[in-house]
Parts: C-alpha cells; structure tokens; sequence
C-alpha cells in the first residue's frame, strides 16, 4: 500500500477532506500519516479503527516527508511556497497534491476537476507530472455548473458577477462574521421588543454601530453584516483595477481547460454574508444561437452533480440559495434565459458549497486517482 501523507488536514479546508474520505472509505485503501506545522509529537486523528495510536509528525522535516508517496496538503501558500522547492531539490518524485494557490499557474502542475478536465488530468499523469493542485473555488464551481457548455465549446465569453461566503477567507472569517451579528442583534435587541420605537431609528441604531470600532472587523477590515465587500484579495499587479480573485478566472478557467483560443472571462467578485456557499450570476454569449432546452439538456448531462433549476420564482427561492446547497455536493444553476440583448445571450445563477466541489472535493479525487 503506498503512504500519504495529510498536512493541513484540522484546517477548514482538511477538516472538510477528512470527512469526506471517511465518508467514502479512503483511507482504508492506503497508509496515512498526519503532520503538523504547530503540533508535533500531539495525538493524530483516527481515522479508521486500528490506527487509534499514531501520532502526528513534523510538517517541516523535509527527511521524513521524502519517504512519502504522495503528500496532501491543504495548508496553504506560504506552506507550500517554503516546502515545495525544497523537497523536490532533496531528490524527492513523489505526488504533491495541494488546495493553495501558489502552484496552480506552474507549468508543471496541472490543475484538478475531473469532471470537467479529466483529459487533461489523465494526460498529465501519463506524461509524468507529480504536481496536482486544486483550482480557486469560483472558478472550479463555475465550470462544474457550465461543464456541458464549455465541453461542447459553446461559449464565446462570459462576464461573471460573484457572491462569494465568508468561508473563501477561512474559518476566522465565518466567526467574525457570526460575531458581528451578535454584536449588531445585542444593540437593538431591547428596540426590537418595544413596538412604538420606529424601524427606520432601530436602523439608525444599527447603521452607526456597524460604523463604530466596536464591530469586529480583523478579517475583513469592514462589516460585512448588513453590508457587501465589492473587492476581494490582493489588487493585481498585472492589471490594475482588477482584483486578483477576478484574475484568476480567465487564466485558471483555460488552464483547466487546456483551451487552445482563449476563452474570454471577466468578473467581479464581491463577498457577501452566506457562510459556505459561493453564488455567481452569469452572463454568458454562446458561439450560436442554441435553445433554451437545448442549452439546459447540455448543462445537466455533463456530471452527476450539477442540477438546473427550473427558472420558476418559489422553485429558484427553494433549490437555488446557499442554504438549500450548503454542505452537499450539488450544484444548482437556474434562472436560465435568453437575454434580451440577443439570441446568442444567456443569463444564469450558480450556486455550490466552496469546501466542497470549491475545494476539497477535487483533491480527493485525484488522490484516488493517483493510488
Ligand atoms: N477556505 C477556502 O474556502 C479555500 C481555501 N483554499 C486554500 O486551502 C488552504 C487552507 O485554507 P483553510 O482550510 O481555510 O485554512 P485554515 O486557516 O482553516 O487552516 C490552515 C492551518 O492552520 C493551522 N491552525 C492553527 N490553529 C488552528 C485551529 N484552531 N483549528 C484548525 N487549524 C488551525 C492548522 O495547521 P497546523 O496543524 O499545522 O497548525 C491548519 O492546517 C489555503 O491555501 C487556501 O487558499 C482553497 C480553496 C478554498
Ligand atoms: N479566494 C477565495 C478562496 C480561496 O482560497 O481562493 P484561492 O484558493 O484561489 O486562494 C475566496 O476568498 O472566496
């Protein structure tokens, strides 16, 4: 049986991976071992019944990882960034499988979503690449959704408008933003019991709260309660203006791909208050007039995850929201239809949970794979 090797598994990201191989019965097809950046020599997780005793390694210690077969991490950049180079330079071959983005552009990587580039995945291990990362999460769940269309080369461009949850920024993030709402609740809660108090003064008293250092702000430098974050990340170098969460788009979406013309993409990407769930609202211009039966026939036959929903008020408010997506591995599109700029346009709403198919769901396919 070959050894793996999980750094980052207690973090958002691994937490959700463990589960979903103990779900599936992973681990009980090879031999796992446990790092840890901060907490060596402590307890490992158990993951199946007689591995109740094993304790967790030096994610640092470059000898040990070397007798890996295949090394998992979903510890982040600045984990990989320092460890990387130097395992491969210390002589080691084996398959680093990794959810952070340092490595995604990397011409030896190939980015991982079976679904959509199982081709390109397949060709890699063929030719002999050992590097396998996961793409950002809006745009693996973007091409889950669009799967059927890209697959038939359908599409000309798209403009993508993003909802994206506090958990694209980690577990600090989601509770920042449940503390800021009880923060917020606990400043009116007394208002809210008195009915002669107006609604626009419980509203006044709110808005100048949410505008106070009180509110809890570290993660996300604003409220993010009762408000929207019109920027996420780093502004990039490359394009000014451009958020690097819009700029990764275009360039992951054709690397996944392996496109040979360019598929043009743009976004822009905005954090709103759901908790795991990204949402996107397209705006997609097909090469050809197709209907819209057609188009949603296309888009359902592609992978056994994506549902379209029917574009019926109740039926989107029920099936097509975070809350109804949140923790499952479906991905709903809906609010399909024509636009009426033209035939060729079509608009369009997505909704997927981003630790899953946005993160951990990839990876562990490919682990699979690669056994
Ligand atoms: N968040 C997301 O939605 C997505 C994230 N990714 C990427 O995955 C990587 C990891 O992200 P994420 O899972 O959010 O990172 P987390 O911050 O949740 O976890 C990263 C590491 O922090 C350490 N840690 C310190 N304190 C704690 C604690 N109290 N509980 C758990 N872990 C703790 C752990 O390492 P140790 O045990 O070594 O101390 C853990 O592995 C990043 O590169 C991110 O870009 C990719 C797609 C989506
Ligand atoms: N940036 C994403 C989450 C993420 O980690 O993306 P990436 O893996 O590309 O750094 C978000 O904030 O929602």
């Amino acid at each position: 049986m070959k050894t793996v090797g999980f750094v980052g598994w207690r973090g958002m990201v691994g937490s959700v991976l463990m589960n979903r191989m103990k779900e599936e019965s992973d681990f009980n097809h090879f031999n796992a071992v446990f790092f840890s950046t901060s907490q060596a020599g402590e307890k490992a997780p158990v993951v199946i019944q007689d591995h109740q005793n094993l304790i967790l390694q030096n994610a640092w210690d470059i000898e040990y990882l070397k007798s890996l077969d295949i090394l998992v991490t979903c510890q982040g950049s600045t984990y990989t960034k320092f460890i990387y180079p130097r395992l491969r330079a210390s002589g080691w071959t084996g398959y680093w499988i990794d959810t952070a983005s340092y490595l995604r552009m990397h011409q030896d990587a190939v980015i991982v979503l079976d679904p959509v580039n199982k081709l390109v995945i397949e060709r890699g291990i063929n030719n002999g690449v050992k590097t396998f990362v996961g793409g950002n999460c809006t745009v693996s769940l973007m091409l889950m959704a669009l799967g059927g269309l890209f697959n038939q080369n359908l599409i000309e461009w798209i403009f993508v408008s993003t909802y994206q949850a506090a958990s694209g920024y980690g577990a600090k993030a989601i509770k920042e933003l449940l503390v800021q709402i009880g923060q917020v609740y606990n400043t009116i809660s007394d208002l809210l019991d008195d009915s002669n108090i107006p609604i626009l003064e419980i509203e006044r008293v709110i808005t100048e709260f949410s505008k106070t250092n009180t509110i809890s702000t570290d993660c996300f430098k604003k409220p993010l309660i009762g408000n929207v974050l019109p920027w996420i990340g780093e502004e990039c170098v490359e394009y000014k203006g451009q958020s690097r969460e819009e700029w990764k788009g275009q360039l992951e979406t054709n690397k996944i791909l392996n496109t040979s013309k360019l598929i043009l993409i743009d976004s822009l990407c905005v954090r709103v208050c759901s908790l795991r769930c990204h949402s996107q609202s397209l705006m997609i211009k097909l090469k050809k007039n197709l209907c819209l039966t057609e188009i949603e026939n296309l888009i359902e036959s592609h992978n056994n995850w994506v549902k379209v929903v029917s574009n019926q008020a109740d039926i989107s408010l029920g099936q097509l929201t975070p809350l109804s997506v949140s923790g499952t591995l479906r991905i709903a599109i809906g609010r399909l239809r024509k636009m009426n700029i033209g035939d060729e346009f079509i608009s369009a709403f997505t909704v997927g949970d981003q630790l899953l198919w946005g993160a951990a769901e990839p990876i562990r396919r490919i682990l699979n794979r690669l056994l």
